[in-house]
């Protein structure tokens, strides 16, 4: 049996260290207890009181009262709980991903998507085959379609990018630039023009305008949702976070189908997704609109983050910058500035893929921001053989949890893991893909999207893009930090969940080349 920690409560006493540091935590249990142990996860529920019923109940400490209103309170109590073995050694990682059948991800992500994003549980039996159905659908985001996906998100991201930041002929003749330096607040920058150029490409433009009116608006209730986010998954009930409720509500009512059937080049995925859930009469429009609206938090939540992060970083390191600035210039075959003025730079996806230095220079940035955890869950007893010597008894119900952010600052694997490296995924000219523990090539040592049977559908379309607005702004932008800046921070508070935010904003220097 693995070592036992007990008594993590999600949201108070062990889980509060896991998220002011979930590294620390993890890393600190993996010295005392080695590379797999178990945390004993205790459940919670809350039971309320009105002021009347609460003064006959004695058996419940004051302390543990919590007040929502005068006339209402709750309680907090345990319920029997969840053991989770975390899986810290990135060696072992293959063979947890061999035991796809008996550790499933889709019984948990059935447990905290319904929840979050408001739509019935998939799996209930209400809708017969719909989750095969949703994971065929996932196909779309590949292959062939990446292709027609990168054509469009090449369109939207000129359009975005040329009409609101670089002066270009707009609806809106914002953010006109002339010769000299703008500044600008960085994650805004990239929320705004990734976040609208990502949803015309998946959801299509409205038909007689290339834009929808009201994107600002759509971005900041998505803001609000998000910010939210992590209590949502942390079961936190929705009522209990203010406006939220309204705000998800807001949200959902943007992709009725009604209003969706206006939109025109929608992507094959959503059409197809919409066609499937259109065989559901279980489905009101509003649960359908629920899925789509939480296919728009799986595009760009992480995504935003990432473009943030692979931007920052090169931004800082100018050195990078131009090293990348060149590669992209070799394999465009461009001359050196490309204003915007110049016709719109196209980069096809066949061009994208040669550029391994941008590549790298992405991968390092998801390297340093990610923190997704990988959650399975046990479909039966067994036995997990964790390597050669070791397996560890495995029981129905029980959780199995990979934490790659651990391997991703390991010394051992990454030296100066806290540094970045532009080229550190690159060697001879091309990708270096050897990285070693104890002396053992790994298998695994990137690892943002996941890993296995639920491993991110929308992978190579997340890194294209990021890639692809690189591109862009390289092209058409000379860029700077302000000056004065402190470095960016990793906002905690969604780890477990993926791309960390930067705790606050920073100033960036931008002017037309
Ligand atoms: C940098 C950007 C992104 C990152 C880091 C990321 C990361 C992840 C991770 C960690 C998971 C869960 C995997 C697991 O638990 O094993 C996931 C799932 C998912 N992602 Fe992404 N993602 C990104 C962008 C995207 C984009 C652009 C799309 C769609 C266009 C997308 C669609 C999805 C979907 C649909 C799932 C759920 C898959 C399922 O239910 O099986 N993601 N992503």
């Amino acid at each position: 049996e693995p070592p036992l920690i007990q008594g993590w409560i999600p949201y108070l006493g062990k889980a509060l260290d896991f998220r002011l540091d979930s590294q620390a935590f993890l890393k600190n249990n993996q010295e005392k207890y080695g590379d797999v142990f178990t945390v004993y996860i205790a459940g919670w529920y809350l039971k309320w009181f009105n002021s009347n019923q609460f003064c006959n109940s004695s058996s419940i400490a004051a302390d543990q009262v919590h007040h929502l209103s005068n006339s209402t309170q709750y309680v907090l109590l345990l319920s029997p709980g969840k053991y989770m073995t975390f899986i810290m050694n990135p060696l072992m990682y293959p063979s947890i991903m061999k035991y796809g059948r008996q550790l499933d991800f889709h019984e948990f992500a059935d447990q905290v998507a319904p929840a979050t994003f408001g739509y019935p549980a998939v799996g209930s039996g209400r809708f017969p085959e719909m989750g095969d159905q949703i994971q065929r659908s996932f196909r779309l985001l590949q292959g062939e379609n990446l292709v027609l996906l990168a054509e469009c998100m090449m369109a939207n991201l000129n359009l975005v990018l040329r009409q609101d930041f670089l002066g270009g002929e707009g609806e809106r003749g914002a953010g006109v630039v002339g010769m000299g330096w703008s500044t600008g607040d960085l994650y805004d920058f990239c929320n705004s023009v990734m976040f609208e150029a990502t949803f015309l490409t998946l959801y299509g433009m409205p038909a007689p305008a290339r834009r929808h009116s009201d994107m600002a608006t759509l971005r900041h209730h998505f803001t609000k949702f998000d910010d939210m986010f992590p209590l949502l998954v942390g079961r936190i009930p929705i009522w209990l976070l203010g406006r939220t409720k309204a705000v998800r509500e807001t949200l959902i009512r943007y992709f009725l189908p009604q209003r969706m059937m206006c939109w025109s080049n929608t992507s094959q995925f959503i059409a197809r997704r919409a066609e499937v859930l259109e065989q559901y009469d279980t489905l009101s429009d509003t649960d359908k609109a629920a899925h789509h609206f939480a296919i728009l938090w799986a595009s760009v939540g992480n995504t935003v983050p990432a473009t943030f992060w692979a931007l920052y970083y090169l931004i800082n390191q100018q050195e990078a910058l131009q090293a990348v600035r060149n590669e992209l210039h070799q394999v465009l075959k461009l001359p050196e500035a490309q204003g915007p003025q110049q016709p719109e730079v196209i980069v096809s996806k066949e061009q994208l893929d040669q550029l391994l230095l941008m590549d790298s220079a992405v991968n390092e940035s998801l390297r340093l921001s990610s923190a997704s955890m990988n959650i399975r869950v046990a479909q039966e007893d067994f036995s997990l053989r964790l390597d050669e010597e070791r397996s560890a008894p495995v029981r129905k119900g029980d959780v199995i949890a990979l934490y790659p952010q651990t391997m991703h600052m390991d010394p051992e694997i990454f030296t100066d893991p806290e540094t970045y490296k532009y080229d550190r995924f690159i060697e001879g000219g091309r990708e270096k893909t050897d990285f070693f523990k104890h002396g053992q090539r790994l298998k695994y040592y990137r690892m943002p999207f996941g890993s296995g049977s639920s491993m991110c559908p929308g992978r190579f379309f997340a890194i294209n893009e990021i890639k692809q607005f690189l591109c862009l702004l390289l092209l058409y932008l000379d860029l700077e930090m302000a000056q004065g800046q402190e470095k960016a921070q990793l906002d905690n508070s969604r780890a477990g969940l993926g791309i960390l935010l930067p705790t606050k904003d920073v100033r960036f220097c931008y002017r037309i080349r």
